[in-house]
């Protein structure tokens, strides 16, 4: 079974505006709420693509029960930990430029952050479980660390989409993917990277200190499948871009679900850039028939 781990959900409140006046009253010429969060939309992506998965975290207040409802409605099986605080909403303001104002997230008590923790404790061997998003401050720049160890001690494997400090103690503990995207992979190292070169050194670094799998992401650019002899580049499907919000989250739905129902990571990869591309080209996550479109127009070629 897959589990995905959405420590800090979100209603994401959509509103596009047209000539955007800070500072002055703007209206709305269209808006819409969808259950976010990292773990929640690969979930929603996986469900799409017939993988089974169950989707945990925390939820709480009315936004909590706003996600829970949605996702009911989509058929995804959830297991959250409720919560006394609200869960968050993240504001994706679509003008001219897309601007994203995410919420810090509600306070979590130490009971409920030991719940969550419990759940991990009951999976086994064989479970994955994709960790990602934000960690919400009252966990705890460690939070991620203990979930690791409880995926470890159930004998789960465990993918993570994280930035910073935390991917890089998540690596030494072997993480089935990790997909930074080609900014995230420069900060992880302190470092600019300008080349083919240096992005194949440095995408080759995730695999040296643990990772199984790597995929690098570069919206319009295409994405990077890097493994120890190899180094594949996939191009991305035309399409017109509607939204960027979820691509590397449908990225990671669409590698991890194929991987587990296939075992090809190739075709796994492949899926995995088509999810990405079939959400930037939608203005919610991808549909399950445009992810299949667009597979058949991802090329993938070997760089090295
Ligand atoms: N402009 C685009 N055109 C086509 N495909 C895109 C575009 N942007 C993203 N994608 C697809 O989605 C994948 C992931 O995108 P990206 O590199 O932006 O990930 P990310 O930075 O993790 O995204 P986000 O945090 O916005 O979800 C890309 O590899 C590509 O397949
Ligand atoms: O604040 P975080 O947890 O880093 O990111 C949260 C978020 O921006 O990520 C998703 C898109 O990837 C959205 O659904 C959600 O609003």
């Amino acid at each position: 079974m897959i589990y995905t781990v959405t420590l800090n959900p979100s209603i994401d409140f959509i509103v596009e505006v047209t000539d955007l006046k800070l500072g002055g009253l703007n209206r709305m010429n269209r808006d819409l709420k969808l259950p976010g969060g990292k773990g929640i939309n690969v979930s929603r992506i996986l469900s799409r693509l017939g993988a089974e998965n169950t989707a945990i975290g925390f939820l709480g207040g009315f936004t909590g029960r706003y996600i829970e409802q949605s996702l009911q409605q989509e058929a995804i099986v959830t297991d959250f930990v409720p919560i006394s605080e609200d869960t968050r909403i993240n504001i994706k303001l679509k003008s001219e430029e897309e601007t994203e104002i995410n919420g810090l997230g509600p306070k979590i008590s130490d009971a409920e952050a030991a719940a969550l923790l419990q759940k991990l404790a009951l999976l086994h061997k064989g479970d994955i479980v994709v960790l990602a998003g934000s960690v919400p401050p009252s966990l705890g720049a460690d939070y991620y660390e203990k979930l690791i160890g409880a995926c470890e001690q159930a004998g789960a494997e465990f993918a993570i989409d994280t930035t910073g400090e935390a991917l890089r103690n998540a690596l030494t503990h072997r993480p089935l993917l990790v997909k930074p995207n080609h900014h995230e992979l420069a900060e992880l190292f302190g470092v600019v990277i300008e080349t083919r070169d240096q992005l194949i050194t440095y995408g080759r670094r995730l695999l040296e200190e643990g990772a199984q799998h790597v995929l690098i992401s570069m919206a319009g650019e295409g994405a990077l499948f890097i493994t120890a002899d190899e180094v594949y580049h996939a191009n991305v499907p035309s399409g017109k871009v509607r939204n960027s919000v979820g691509a590397g989250d449908s990225m990671i739905a669409g590698f991890i679900g194929t991987f587990v129902q296939e075992g090809d990571p190739l075709e796994a990869f492949r899926t995995g850039v088509a999810a990405g591309s079939a959400t930037a080209f939608s203005d919610d996550l991808a549909e399950r028939e445009l992810i299949d479109n667009l597979r058949s127009q991802v090329t993938i070629t070997k760089w090295s």
